[in-house]
């Protein structure tokens, strides 16, 4: 295995050991990847367990999806990262994940947008440096066939180059970085966001 290689591998068995410690990645779920080269990634297999990942846990695959190494098999969700380095060449990392909090969150919010407002922590996201900015995620509804959600996610990219995540339906959150730093950052940033609005709408509902 090349050094680059081994050491993209390494960041994302440590994201999974810390994802999974923080009880965002439970029971197999989540998917993480790094940007290999301009046209491979390096991504997760297929329903492991990511708090246990090991080498042998993550294969390459090209901008189509496709596994380049026999006998792996690529993440169900594999589009949804590869159309993100595509969209992006600056984009180095993409972490999904499935923590309660996301996934109570994007069920409780009836629209189609969780708007997150007033925040200082908003300045934890790459190109955010106020509080006084609205930072939308878009809530994309769940759906078994990942080409079709993928074609949804990429309308949404289109039209708004300043992304930095988005959340489907009672299923978990997508986000990604310029390096796995960055993505897990903007994780921590919007597990915490997460937790404040839950904590503000239960409170206005008493
Ligand atoms: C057990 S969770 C259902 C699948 C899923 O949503 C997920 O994130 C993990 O899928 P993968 O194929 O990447 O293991
Ligand atoms: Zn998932």
């Amino acid at each position: 295995m090349d050094k680059q290689r081994k050491h993209l591998t390494q960041q994302i068995i440590q994201a999974g050991q810390f994802l999974y410690r923080q009880g965002w990645s439970p029971a197999t779920s989540s998917n993480y990847s790094t940007r290999l080269s301009a046209e491979q990634a390096l991504l997760t297999v297929s329903g492991r367990h990511k708090g246990e990942l090991t080498a042998e846990d993550v294969l390459v695959v090209d901008w189509q999806g496709q596994s380049l190494e026999e006998g792996k098999k690529p993440s169900a969700e594999t589009l949804l990262h590869t159309q993100l380095y595509q969209w992006r060449a600056e984009i180095g990392a993409v972490l999904h994940t499935h923590s309660n909090d996301a996934c109570v969150l994007s069920l409780l919010e009836q629209s189609t947008e969780l708007r997150l407002h007033g925040y200082e922590l908003q300045k934890a996201f790459t190109g955010y440096t106020t509080h006084e900015s609205t930072l939308v995620v878009p809530i994309f509804a769940n759906d078994q066939t990942i080409p079709r959600l993928a074609t949804q996610v990429q309308q949404w990219l289109d039209t708004h180059p300043d992304c930095v995540g988005y959340l489907i339906r009672g299923h978990g959150l997508y986000t990604w970085g310029a390096q796995m730093s960055d993505a897990l950052r903007h994780i921590e940033a919007f597990e915490a966001l997460f937790a404040c609005e839950l904590k503000l709408r239960a409170l206005r509902a008493v």
